[in-house]
């Protein structure tokens, strides 16, 4: 059966709160980023394909099997939620173990995978360190570790970066890009900088709905024609920011960078001049356009 995800008019309802509106997706092997400002619903979705929620209607499939079977998805997904925490005083190895033993694998299985695991996450060093030793990156890795002993065929990662610093971000990344080789992987995040050099195809949700599906290229083209840059005064920046959307401001010694989007060619100001888009523009770009807007 083909890796694949397919959400088919899926909605959910948190009392009269409609957190998803009639959501159609589809999602293939490699990495999808899923896009979205804070209570946009991307939670709501990652939990719903983890069957750890259950649909007020619609339906979604994982290689074919339908969320209903909760215990066979459950065998081919691992999942890293947003406020994953471990048991501090274990070391990694023992934490492993232990969650292994919660998703049934075997003595000889966790023997073998826990090792293979840890290495894979750049952790083979620190089987013995305690969880509450290790920094924020090493823990997320951890939580990677655990999230794939049981080899699924899906992973789904919530909000991963919050609180990493750059050097950490960029190898997390890198990590689940490897990942991503033979399996699904989704990441959901509200920071474009996390999906725009990782992730082929994305989806960006809005107020429980998807506003754009499609590749970061076709994301980009949305946007195109419609981000200027220009150079003024820092007195200007204010009034700019007005007039303008503005995605960027780069200050510098006397005066600022902006970039910014303008619909309207015959409004634009002299010395702003048509930039090619960033996925940052783009992204501000559709949130201001589409359903969106606010
Ligand atoms: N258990 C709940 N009961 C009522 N409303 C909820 C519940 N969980 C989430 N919501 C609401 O549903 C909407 C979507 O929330 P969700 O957590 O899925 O968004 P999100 O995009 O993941 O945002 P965040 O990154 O902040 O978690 C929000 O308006 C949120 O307040």
């Amino acid at each position: 059966m083909e890796t694949k995800i397919i959400l088919k008019d899926v909605s959910k309802f948190y009392g009269k709160k409609q957190a998803l509106n009639n959501i159609n997706l589809e999602i293939e092997k490699g990495m999808f980023g899923l896009l979205g400002r804070n209570g946009a619903g991307k939670t709501t979705l990652m939990k719903s394909i983890a069957t750890l929620l259950s649909l007020s209607s619609g339906n979604i499939t994982v290689c074919g099997i339908s969320v209903n079977e909760g215990s066979k998805i459950r065998e081919m997904i691992g999942y890293l939620p947003q406020d994953f925490s471990m048991y501090s005083n274990m070391s990694a190895y023992e934490a492993m173990d232990y969650l292994g033993v919660l998703s049934g694998l075997d003595k000889k299985s966790r023997k073998e995978r826990i090792p293979q695991m840890l290495s894979k996450v750049n952790l083979n060093n620190n089987m013995k360190t305690k969880v509450k030793a290790m920094s924020g990156g090493m823990r997320r890795r951890l939580g990677i570790a655990q999230a794939i002993l049981h080899n699924p065929k899906v992973l789904i990662v919530d909000e991963p970066t919050a609180g990493l610093d750059p050097e950490e971000r960029v190898r997390f990344r890198n990590l689940l890009s490897e990942i991503a080789e033979d399996r699904i992987v989704i990441l959901s995040t509200h920071i474009v900088g996390d999906i725009e050099s990782t992730c082929e195809n994305i989806a960006v949700m809005d107020e429980g709905k998807i506003i754009f599906k499609g590749s970061v290229i076709d994301l980009l083209d949305k946007a195109n024609g419609n981000i200027y840059e220009a150079k003024i005064s820092r007195a200007e920046i204010e009034d700019v920011k007005k007039k303008y959307i503005v995605t960027n401001v780069l200050m510098m010694s006397t005066d600022a960078n902006v970039r910014f989007i303008a619909k309207n060619k015959s409004d634009l100001f002299e010395g702003a001049e048509e930039t090619l888009p960033n996925v940052e523009d783009a992204y501000m770009y559709l949130m201001n356009t589409s359903g969106g807007m606010r």
